[in-house]
C-alpha cells in the first residue's frame, strides 16, 4: 500500500529523519511509535505533503508522492496533532469550508457531511460552534474533515493524546470502522502500550531510523529473550512442576496453588513440547499460554531507554 524509501529530512545541519524505510500494508491500522523528537511528526508531514523531504521517496502503487503533490493530497487524508483555532464556525461549515477547499461540488456536501458526522458520533453537535466542543469531540471533528475527499490513506498524528480512557475507545471504536470501510490507517505516539491494542503492526522509530517493525507480538517474540508462560493445570500442581524443572528451556518455575509461572527461552516447537509432556504425565491443562510482556520495557530497550 505505502512505501517509504529512505526518507532524509535535514533541518540545517540536524537529520531529523535518516534514511527511514518502512512498509505499510492495505487495510492495516500502522502503529508509528517513537520517543518525543524521534521524528514522528516530520515523516507524518512530509507523508501529508506539507513539507518536503530532503531526499528518498513514499511510494503508493509504485508512484512516488512527494513527486505528485496532487495526487499525494487526493490519496491521503491527515489530522495533525494541533487542531487550531477556528471562531465563530460550527461544525456543519467547519466541514463545508474543508470540502470546498477539496473543490466538493456544493450539491454533494450536506449527504457527505451528515454521513462523516454520523462515523465520528457528532451528528447531534453539527449546529454547534466547534470551539465549544470538548477536546476530544474537535479530535472527532478533525477525523472527519480529514476523510472528506474520501482519501485512502489516513494519518494521524496522535490521535489518542490528551483524550480519557472513554474518548480513547471511542477512538479505537472509529479507528475499527474505518478499517472496515477499507482505509489503511496510520497513527502515531510516544506511548507504545497506547497503540498496541488498536494496531495491526507497528512501526518503532528512534532518531529519525526505523528501530523495528511488525505485530506487537513479533516485536516481542524478537525482543524479550525471557518469555514467561503461564499454566493452570485442574489438579496436579506439583507433578507439573517437577516435569517442567527438568526442561533445560525452562528457568525460574514459581509453584503457586492452583497454577504455575516459569521463564522460557526455547522455539515455539519446544514450548508445545513441553505442553505434550505435561499432559502425557497425565496432568489435565486447563490453561496454558505466554503472558503479554512488558510493552514498555520493549520499548525502552528499543529505543535506548529515551522513552517519554
Ligand atoms: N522546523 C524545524 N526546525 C528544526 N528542527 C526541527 C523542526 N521540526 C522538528 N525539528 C526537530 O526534529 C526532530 C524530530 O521532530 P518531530 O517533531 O518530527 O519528532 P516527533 O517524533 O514527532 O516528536 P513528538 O513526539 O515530540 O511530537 C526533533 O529533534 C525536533 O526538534
Amino acid at each position: 500500500m505505502l512505501e517509504i524509501k529512505d526518507l532524509v529530512k535535514k533541518y540545517g545541519s540536524f537529520t531529523a529523519v535518516d534514511g527511514l524505510c518502512l512498509h505499510v500494508s492495505q487495510g492495516s491500522i500502522f502503529g508509528f511509535v517513537g520517543p518525543n523528537g524521534a521524528g514522528k511528526t516530520t515523516t507524518m508531514r512530509i507523508m501529508a505533503g506539507l513539507l518536503p523531504a530532503t531526499s528518498g521517496g513514499i511510494f503508493m502503487e509504485d508512484v512516488d508522492l512527494t513527486k505528485n503533490p496532487r495526487l499525494l493530497r487526493s490519496k491521503i487524508g491527515y489530522m495533525p496533532d494541533f487542531f487550531g483555532v477556528y471562531d465563530n464556525l460550527k461544525v456543519t461549515e467547519y466541514m463545508d469550508f474543508y470540502a470546498g477547499a477539496y473543490e466538493i461540488p456544493y450539491k454533494d456536501r450536506p449527504a457527505l457531511i451528515d454521513d462523516l458526522l454520523e462515523i465520528v458520533d457528532l451528528s447531534h453537535k453539527k449546529n454547534d460552534y466547534v470551539d465549544a466542543l470538548s477536546r476530544g469531540m474537535k479530535q472527532r471533528l478533525c477525523l472527519a474533515r480529514s476523510l472528506i475527499h474520501d482519501p485512502k490513506l489516513l494519518i494521524l498524528d496522535e490521535p489518542a493524546s490528551g483524550l480519557d480512557p472513554r474518548a480513547r475507545v471511542e477512538m479505537k471504536e472509529i479507528l475499527k470502522q474505518l478499517q472496515q470501510m477499507g482505509k489503511t490507517v496510520i497513527i502515531s505516539s510516544h506511548i507504545l502500550p497506547e497503540l498496541a491494542e488498536m494496531c495491526t503492526e507497528v512501526g518503532i522509530i528512534d532518531r529519525g531510523r526505523l528501530a523495528a517493525q511488525g505485530t506487537v507480538q513479533e516485536i516481542m517474540k524478537r525482543l524479550v529473550q525471557k518469555r514467561t508462560i503461564y499454566l493452570r493445570p485442574l489438579d496436579q500442581v506439583e507433578k507439573a512442576a517437577a516435569i517442567l524443572r527438568e526442561q533445560p528451556s525452562v528457568q525460574d518455575v514459581i509453584e503457586n496453588t492452583l497454577d504455575l509461572e516459569f521463564h522460557f527461552d526455547g522455539s515455539d516447537q519446544m514450548l508445545a513440547e513441553i505442553l505434550r509432556q505435561v499432559i502425557a504425565a497425565g496432568v489435565s491443562v486447563v490453561t496454558f499460554k505466554e503472558k503479554e510482556g512488558n510493552l514498555e520495557e520493549v520499548f525502552m530497550q528499543v529505543t535506548g531507554g529515551d522513552a517519554q
